[in-house]
């Protein structure tokens, strides 16, 4: 049988099928409401969310869809056993939350299913052990059970790199095993026989009095007076928390005005920037939409657009196209939710399939775009949360890290790789990134950096992407001219510039054609012509030994990329080619020509520090 034959005989087990009424025809099998494709129309996959869909799950029908790798029914109204999914081997994720699912699950029931790494389960009526089989998938990487029965002990995980884990809300008792200390205790929250990290300690009183099978009458009651008193304290501070966070938000929403570098709050994180401490509700901003966060890429994410409005948000800055939210999925990612006003430029469908293609771009330098929701007047991107914030934030913020010159060659080798990926993989044409700047390059936890914002000013309302789009800000750019790959390399040369310098090149960007001396590239020109090259470098990243010689010559990339005449400026290959040949010493692998003593030679064994002294620069 062909998949659409397969799909309709799996349809045939549904109540309420309904729903999936334009399900038939063969020919638009990737138009059918719910089914997963990729770009060259295989289907991969079942989303059938939110759609009251009963009945059978049909397994062995599903079996007979090879391509079959993720099979999603979040909010429906299944019931019963679980379905025995083991047989879909190939299956990578699994999303069941939200149904009425019950009983015990078998303890093999996703033995052999070594592909699988997202298992959400959350709100069913599960009941029994957690199956060791789930716990001894090696690929596990979200596993949601929050809001069932499962009840004992929790096994040994064989991964414990979880990017979701939430056990919440279950009968779980004993102690957490250790590998699961580092996780967050509410992970583990509404599980009253649950002890040891990150929850309190399972040898003292405090933990063994959790388990009512184990406390006394007398102690109960003592224990429910205490629990109301705690009860009564928390709604006061909760209340006068509130009223204070919501006087002091509107306070300040009065006072501050918008700027082009984000506003930051008071609140402090390890990571060295700061971003507002106020939550904000998100469901104020994003609603009146078609009703729908469109995700882009294979992984749903595990969350919905339920999820995302119930997230707790705080604002990260004010661009020039709107504000950046970090949201905090309960059960799920860390989010960046950017709105975009004047985005505009295409048509609501012409928009969707864009977004589409920009989200199968997948390279550790590209931030990938997570889902967007449309709305008339403005968009919305959803992209991952970068740990470590953005470079303008290390390079000009008051709170960010001191970048020492490694990390800053490693940055703008990671942005030329990532430009290099855009240009050669984008479906279909040669895409430029179009807004390069220090603060649409955001960095990960290891400091690896990411471009975010790419590929955009194809949708964006011209006159406003003319205004504030970096790659307008090129100087052969005018009002008839459209953002390339020469503009992003003038772009990446402003960059490397301010990495350089740690000047931030807002003053000294020009708009236009004609201008004055102000811009950076100009200043810096200037500098090294006068041969005042010491006075260039950010004092920051100096002190770097032996580093300085290939400091120039990044420098010097930097100058090449920024060629007013677009003629003599490189191409961006020429570029790319020219920042990998940049090493963090200077002379680096370059041991041709050593000098070594006599003493040296008749030594015992000479070790790498004997050389550093006597190594030349060839
Ligand atoms: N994915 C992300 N992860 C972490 N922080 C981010 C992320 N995206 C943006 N930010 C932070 O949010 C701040 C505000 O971003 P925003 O895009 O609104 O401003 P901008 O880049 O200065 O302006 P523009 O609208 O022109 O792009 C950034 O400086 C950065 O610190």
């Amino acid at each position: 049988d062909t998949d659409a034959q397969i799909l309709m005989r799996f349809k045939g087990s549904l109540w309420n099928g309904q729903a999936l009424n334009n399900w038939g025809s063969e020919s638009s099998l990737c138009s059918w409401t719910g089914l997963l494709c990729r770009e060259n129309q295989t289907f991969y996959g079942l989303r059938l969310e939110h759609m009251e869909l009963g009945g059978k799950i049909d397994i062995e029908t599903l079996v007979e869809l090879p391509n079959l790798v993720s099979f999603s029914v979040i909010n429906n109204t299944f019931e019963g056993p679980m379905p025995e999914f083991k047989k879909l081997v190939r299956l990578r994720a699994l999303f069941l939350s939200n149904n009425k699912f019950s009983g015990d699950i078998p303890d093999d029931a996703f033995e052999g299913m070594r592909r699988l790494k997202r298992v959400f389960l959350a709100q069913n009526g599960f009941t029994g052990p957690i199956p060791k089989s789930l716990a001894n998938l090696p690929r596990l990487w979200d596993l949601d059970l929050r809001g069932n029965g499962f009840g004992g002990n929790i096994p040994e995980f064989q991964q414990q790199d979880f990017r979701v884990f939430n056990l919440s809300y279950n009968q779980l008792e004993g102690q957490i095993p250790e590998s699961l200390s580092n996780k967050y205790p509410s992970s583990f929250a509404g599980n009253e026989g649950l002890c040891g990290k990150p929850l309190s300690s399972c040898n003292g009183n405090e933990s063994r009095s959790l388990k009512p099978n184990l406390a006394s009458p007398h102690s109960k009651g003592k224990k429910h007076g205490v629990l109301i008193i705690a009860i009564i304290v928390v709604t006061v501070v909760a209340f006068s928390s509130v009223v204070a966070l919501l006087f002091i938000h509107k306070h300040r929403r009065k006072r501050s005005k918008p700027g082009i570098l984000p506003k930051r709050g008071t609140s402090h994180k390890s990571v060295g920037f700061k971003e507002s401490q106020y939550s904000v509700d998100l469901t104020g901003d994003l609603k009146g939409g078609d009703g729908e966060l469109n995700f882009v890429r294979e992984d749903k994410g595990g969350f919905d657009l339920q999820e995302l409005l119930r997230a707790s948000a705080v604002v990260l800055g004010s661009g020039s196209f709107g504000s950046t939210y970090k949201a905090m999925i309960l059960s799920g990612p860390t989010v960046v939710v950017k709105r975009f006003r004047h985005m505009n430029n295409v048509g609501k469908q012409e928009f969707s399939e864009y977004m589409q293609r920009l989200g199968t771009l997948t390279h550790p330098n590209l931030l990938p775009l997570a889902a967007f929701y449309s709305r008339k007047e403005d968009k919305f991107l959803v992209y991952d949360f970068a740990e470590n914030g953005s470079l303008a934030s290390h390079l000009h913020g008051r709170d960010g890290f001191v970048l020492n010159w490694s990390t800053r060659l490693k940055i703008i080798k990671g942005v030329a790789r990532g430009l290099a990926y855009l240009y050669e993989n984008f479906p279909g044409k040669t895409l430029p990134h179009g807004h390069l700047k220090s603060s649409n390059v955001v960095l990960d936890n290891s400091f690896e950096p990411q471009l975010t914002e790419y590929g955009l000013v194809e949708v964006m309302n011209k006159s406003h992407a003319q205004k504030f789009m970096a790659a307008y800000k090129a100087p052969e750019m005018n009002e008839f001219g459209r953002p390339n790959v020469k503009s992003d390399v003038w772009c990446l040369g402003i960059l490397i510039l301010e990495v350089l310098t740690g000047k931030f090149p807002a003053n000294y960007l020009r708009h236009g054609k004609g201008g004055n001396n102000s811009d950076l590239a100009t200043w810096v020109d200037s500098v090294v012509r006068e041969e005042w090259t010491g006075e260039v470098f950010d004092k920051d990243m100096l002190g770097t030994k032996n580093g300085e010689g290939e400091m120039l010559k990044l420098l010097r990339i930097g100058m090449f990329c920024c060629k007013w005449n677009v003629e003599n400026r490189w191409d961006w290959n020429e570029a790319l080619a020219k920042i990998e040949e940049v090493k963090e010493k200077d002379g680096e692998d370059d041991y041709s020509c050593y000098y070594v003593s006599e003493g040296d030679l008749n030594s015992k064994t000479m070790t790498e520090d004997d050389f550093s002294f006597s190594v030349t620069n060839g």
